[in-house]
Parts: C-alpha cells; structure tokens; sequence
C-alpha cells in the first residue's frame, strides 16, 4: 500500500508497525502542508464578531465577543441545525415528509446503494457517537451494544472500516474494543491502522498520521484552565480528547449555558490558534488547522490506494455537524454515499438518512449479508 507518510507518535505502534519521527508539516503525502493560523488579538477579536449563521466554526458564527446570547441560542441547536418549519411552511408532518424524499432512508433504498456499489470496493466510515452508541447523558458511559461490535466486526472482516470521531483513539478503542478497523480519533487528527492482519498493507498499520501533534502541550494546558474554571458549574464536563477538547454542557442547567459560554470564551481569548466548534451539547476547541474529517476521509482512502480510483464507493455513516465535513467530501469526490443519522429533518450535505443507531446496526448487518450472497454467487 502507498502510505509512506507515517508521522511521529507518542503512542506505542501496534504489532511491529514502523514509526518514522518526521514532523507533521514536512509529511511528503501533501502537496501543502497541514497549516495553523495565528492571528493578533485584534483581529481574532474581529474574526468572533464576523456573523455567518452556516458556518460551525465560532470563529465565522456570530458567536463571539458580545455576542453571547447568540453563541447561547445556538448552544440550544442540536447538530446538525436543525430545520425549522416556519409559519409561512406547511405543517411539521409535510416538512418532513418532504425532507425524507430528499434524503430517503438508507433501508428502503438499499437496493439503490448495493446496486451503485457492484463491482467496486466499498470502503465504510462510522461516526462513534450518536451513530454506533445512542447519545447518552454522561459522555464516559456511551457503550456499545454487543450485537453493534459483532456487526461493526463482520463490516470490518468484509470491507476496510474506519471509526472517525471526535473522542481520543483511546477512549474509542475502549469502547468499541476491535483490533480490525481503521480509527481516526480527535476529528480525524489522530488516525491509525489496523493490526497487520487487517490491514490493508504493510505501511497501513499502526499510527499513520498526527497533523496536530505539535499542539498537545496547549491543549493540555487549556485543559486544565477550562477544568479549573468551569468546576462550579453543576453538570459542566470537560473531555480531553489529546488535540481536541469538548465541553459539555448536556447535564448544565440552561439558566447556567450563559455563565459556561462566558468562561469558555473568555480562555478562548488567549489561544488564537485554536478554534471552537459545535456538536451535540459540546463545544468543541481545536487546533485552526485545515484539517477535519473529511481530510481524515480523503487520506484514508489514499492509504488505501483508492485516492484517483473509479472503483471505490465510500459510505460515510454519521450524526454530528463536525459528519458534514465528510458528507462535503463525498459530494465534491462524485463519489459514495453519506448518510444522516437524525429523526429530525436537518441541514445536510448526506444523500441517506437513518433515525438511530438500530437502523444503522439493521443498514450494516444487510450490508453485510449482501456481501456474503454476491460472494456466494461468484
Ligand atoms: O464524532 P463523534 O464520535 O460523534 O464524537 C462527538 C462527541 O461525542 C461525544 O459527545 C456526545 O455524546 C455523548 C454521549 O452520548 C453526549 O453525552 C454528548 O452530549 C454528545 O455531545 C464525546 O463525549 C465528545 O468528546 C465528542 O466530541
């Protein structure tokens, strides 16, 4: 396999994988190197005010300096945001009646998916939360059922397969405890192979690629301010997700989001290099670098040799804002399939829908049963 662009870890390869100390930026897998911006105090004050209602980035979202009340109602959105019929609409039932033609359920079109994907390499993505665990009041208890390991294995043991998510690769792995995937951790900014059984080449094992990695002394130290400063707020959790941080604010009083948005903001002030994006009842900080989980995507699958390759179809399955940057990806590649998960019609940039991680474990055990009937027939 092609990928020669191991970058430097602290993280002990796995099963004899190789680990080259380079640095991120001087990776010879990318024409441009992954980049940060620093920005003065000014501007960054600037670019808070700067108003863009689509945009996840807070940097660009009207939810800066003095503008707490707005990054509040969009703290009350849920992820993706959510689409409101407005009066002038026709009633809730047909709104979503017409969201669901525009984005059918990947079950009933399922036929439509296979059929696109026949004689080609189907390459599936999964988000964590929300996706392959139900989204649960305390982020350290989002488990994975049995039935969805055992399904998520069997996807694995047939097509290559990615977890990509926000959490650490750690603190995934805890959770889905398989050694056949591929997992991309912290948005995509921490991904790694399988163990060299499952890999898909020798050079796909272990750590593969850590574009922020020069940013974990900062997002230590944010850590521990936020931790510090965000402690009298009942419910308020802070989750280290080694180049990502995400504040959770699912089990804060609403009377409190304003106090939480003050505090976050007011630390955020003095790390001009990172941004603060949102999820689902999280905000998100990262590193400004031009890199999110449609990078993850796309570098995956030129790990895997697919990057100019006709014969691929990537399905990226997800539930979250930070799932659009890969759904964005699939649309510009021409390519695969995104599929929303959500029970509520939302702005997307996927072609599919499901309404919860039982359709999905129902979409990948027919995936998966496909498989074992065209191979049968061959
Ligand atoms: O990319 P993902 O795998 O979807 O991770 C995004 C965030 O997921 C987790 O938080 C979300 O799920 C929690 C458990 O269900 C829930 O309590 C929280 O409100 C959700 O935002 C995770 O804890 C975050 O670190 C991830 O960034």
């Amino acid at each position: 396999m092609m990928n020669q662009n191991v970058i430097v870890s602290d993280r002990k390869p796995i099963l004899g994988s190789k680990t080259i100390t380079v640095s991120g930026s001087s990776s010879p897998m990318f024409s441009s190197p992954p980049t940060y911006f620093t920005f003065p105090r000014r501007k960054f004050l600037e670019l808070l005010e700067a108003a863009d209602k689509n945009s996840t980035n807070i940097n660009k979202n009207n939810l800066g300096a003095g503008k707490i009340a707005s990054w509040v109602d969009s703290m009350r959105d849920s992820s993706p945001t959510r689409i409101r019929s407005s009066s002038h609409d026709s009633s809730d039932n047909d709104h979503k009646t017409s969201w669901i033609v525009q984005f059918p359920s990947a079950l009933n079109k399922f036929d439509e998916i296979v059929n696109a994907a026949k004689g080609k390499q189907i390459v599936m993505f999964l988000d964590y939360d929300g996706t392959l665990s139900p989204i649960v009041e305390d982020p350290d208890k989002a488990y994975i059922t049995h039935e969805m390991r055992e399904v998520v294995k069997n996807v694995a043991l047939n097509f290559p397969t990615a977890i990509v998510t926000g959490r650490s690769i750690d603190k995934v792995r805890g959770f889905v405890k398989l050694d056949e995937i591929y997992y991309a951790g912290s948005h995509g900014m921490d991904i790694e192979g399988p163990t060299n059984e499952y890999a898909y080449g020798e050079s796909n094992q272990g750590v593969l690629f850590q574009p922020a990695r020069e940013f974990v002394p900062m997002i230590e130290k944010l850590f521990k301010i936020l931790e510090e400063k965000t402690k009298w707020i009942p419910g308020a959790m802070v989750e280290n997700n080694k180049f990502c941080l995400s504040v959770h604010f699912r089990r804060v009083d609403e009377k409190r989001w304003t106090a939480l948005a003050e505090q976050v903001k007011s630390v955020l002030i003095d790390f001009p290099q990172l941004k603060l994006t949102q999820g689902r009842k999280v905000l998100e900080i990262r590193p400004t670098i031009k890199w999110d989980k449609g990078q993850a995507l796309n570098f995956l699958l030129k790990s895997l040799g697919f990057e100019k390759s006709e014969d691929v179809v990537p399905v990226y399955i997800g539930d979250d804002r930070t799932d659009e940057d890969a759904f964005k990806v699939l649309r510009e590649r021409g390519q695969g399939f995104g599929i929303l998960v959500s029970k509520v019609p939302k702005e997307t940039n996927a072609s599919y829908s499901l309404q919860d991680p039982s359709q999905v474990n129902e979409f990948l055990r027919r995936l998966v049963e496909w498989k074992r009937k065209t191979f049968e027939e061959a």
